[in-house]
């Protein structure tokens, strides 16, 4: 959307400010709130980092400019009322993917301990075959729920086993879930096609 028209769109109020809110881009965690005016956004928007409008002082500022700690604006985004808008987050509520990354490390940590809790992680961490074994057995469930035009929450049920069994492999190989996502965040701009004929420019694509 073009700078004008984003700001045009904007449900300014009779002072010409709207709510902005600064949210970390994966997590959605709410890194900062406060009042933004048209030049706020425009400047946001031009420096990527995140610039509010100080009611009380009149004036723009931009967090972190005495304390060096800027916020680096990703995307900015109108809330559904379009009277708020949105830094850096993308809006994902990712929260909890990083709850469970942090139970299956917690069990990894037990490992070693007095803990005999029974858990199923804690035997996929002891025993990589077991590990690949399930995670290959429900990649194919989940194809199948395609496959054989299963119900959405079969579907849905069957990312979830994949998902988790994938996040133990992770945990054994101390690969973090932010890991994974800067991986895609960097391939947001480039389509799969582009990426793939860089690497085989010789050779035909097979998808
Ligand atoms: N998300 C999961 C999760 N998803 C699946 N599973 C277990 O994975 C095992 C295999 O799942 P399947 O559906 O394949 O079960 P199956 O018996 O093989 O059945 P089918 O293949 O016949 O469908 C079962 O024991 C499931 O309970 C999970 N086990 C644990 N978690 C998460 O990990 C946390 C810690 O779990 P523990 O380590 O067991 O304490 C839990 O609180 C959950 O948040």
């Amino acid at each position: 959307m073009a700078v004008d028209s984003l700001l045009d769109s904007v449900k300014w109020d009779d002072k010409g400010l709207a709510v902005a809110i600064a949210q970390n881009v994966d997590t959605g965690a709410i890194l900062m709130q406060g009042f933004a005016n048209r030049e706020a956004v425009a400047t946001t928007l031009s420096s990527r980092k995140a610039t509010f409008y100080s009611r009380s002082r009149s004036t723009l500022w931009t967090k972190g400019e005495t304390s060096n700690n800027f916020i680096n604006v990703h995307d900015v985004f109108l809330d559904c009322d379009r009277d708020s808008q949105e830094d850096e987050g993308d809006n994902l509520a990712l929260t909890s993917l990083y709850a469970l990354e942090s139970t299956i490390s917690q069990r990894k940590t037990e490992l070693t301990g007095e803990n005999e809790k029974p858990s199923w992680t804690k035997r996929l961490l002891l025993n990589d075959k077991l590990l690949c074994s399930k995670i290959r057995e429900e990649a194919n469930e989940l194809c199948q729920t395609l496959e054989n035009n299963e119900d959405k929450s079969r579907t849905a049920s069957e990312m979830a086993d994949v998902l988790y069994h994938s996040m133990v492999l992770l945990a054994q190989k101390d690969v973090k879930i932010e890991d994974v996502l800067q991986v895609l965040r960097l391939r947001f701009s480039q389509s799969g096609i582009e990426e793939k004929r860089s690497r085989f420019s010789q050779k035909p694509l097979d998808h």
